[in-house]
């Protein structure tokens, strides 16, 4: 799917009166198929464009274009069309808590699914070995059957990936899918969804507090401060004094984070001033 923002603005209904816009004068074109990381501090906006991308939140000011169309002139059947074709996965993945695993993650497929149908796979799931499947890439195939609150954070997490795989839409847009995992799961986390996109040719675009991550794993980075776009780079361009500007006082983000390796040589090191 390819996206288009032009001069976007987007406030939350519920923001306080005066304050700033979570996002502003925001530009961009996201060719179909491409991969793009979201970086920078905490309140950036990173969660504001995904949710404005997903039709969550409609611009202020500006233009989204989805494929060639603006979400908010559709008629509500055709908006309705148009959402079925993207899939949001949010930090905290919304699973009630008492469902099954592999219910969870069928559910994805609902919104290409009849009334009946998806009222019957509720009973009878229909497709475990496709959800099997799913799991495995993200090492969770022996929790097909388990309840979800019977998961840790970070299983639940993976589970929530695990539903893009299954979701019949051209754009995928991950929140912070990391958050919960430690070091080794989150590299596989990510690099089973960027193997996935890649093989199903859809958009995936994802918002990372690990920004060594972002860097190693997806080839555009753009890097959101203020709620403005602060750089839109091929990852080999983005540099230590980059990440330093972006991160300015809120520095313990970025250590946070880990630093990017090198291919040629020692790990490069950032250095931020206080
Ligand atoms: N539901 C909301 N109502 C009002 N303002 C909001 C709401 N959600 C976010 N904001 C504001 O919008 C701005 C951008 O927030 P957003 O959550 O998009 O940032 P973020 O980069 O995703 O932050 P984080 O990394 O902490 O998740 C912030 O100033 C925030 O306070």
């Amino acid at each position: 799917m390819a996206l288009v923002l032009e001069a976007v603005a987007v406030q939350h209904p519920q923001a306080r009166e005066g304050a700033p816009a979570a996002l502003q004068d925001l530009s961009l074109h996201i060719r179909p198929g491409e991969h793009v990381a979201v970086i920078g501090p905490s309140g950036a906006g990173k969660t504001s464009l995904l949710h404005a991308l997903a039709c969550a939140l409609a611009p202020t000011h500006g233009r989204l274009l989805l494929d060639g169309q603006d979400p908010w002139t559709l008629s509500p059947s055709a908006l309705r069309e148009l959402r079925a074709r993207l899939f949001l996965a949010p930090q905290t993945p919304p699973l009630p808590p008492r469902q099954r695993v592999v219910t969870a993650v069928l559910a994805a497929r609902l919104p290409r699914m009849s009334l009946w149908a998806s009222l019957a796979s509720l009973v009878r799931p229909i497709g475990a070995p496709d959800a099997h499947a799913a799991l495995e890439r993200f090492d969770l195939g022996d929790k097909l059957w388990e309840r979800v609150d019977r998961l840790s954070g970070g299983e639940r997490q993976r589970v929530g990936l695990a539903r893009a795989l299954l979701s019949p839409a051209a754009l995928w847009l991950i929140d912070e899918p990391l958050s919960a995992l430690d070091p080794t799961r989150a590299s596989q986390a990510l690099r089973s969804i960027t193997d996935a996109a890649t093989e199903r040719g859809v958009t995936l675009v994802a918002s990372l507090h690990q920004v060594d991550l972002a860097l190693s794993s997806f080839p555009r980075i753009l890097g959101l401060r203020d709620g403005r776009l602060a750089f839109d780079l091929p990852a080999a361009e983005v540099d230590p004094e980059r990440l330093a500007r972006l991160y300015a006082s809120f520095e313990h983000e970025l250590q946070g984070a880990g630093l990017p390796a090198s291919p040629d040589g020692p790990p490069v090191r950032t250095v931020i001033h206080c």
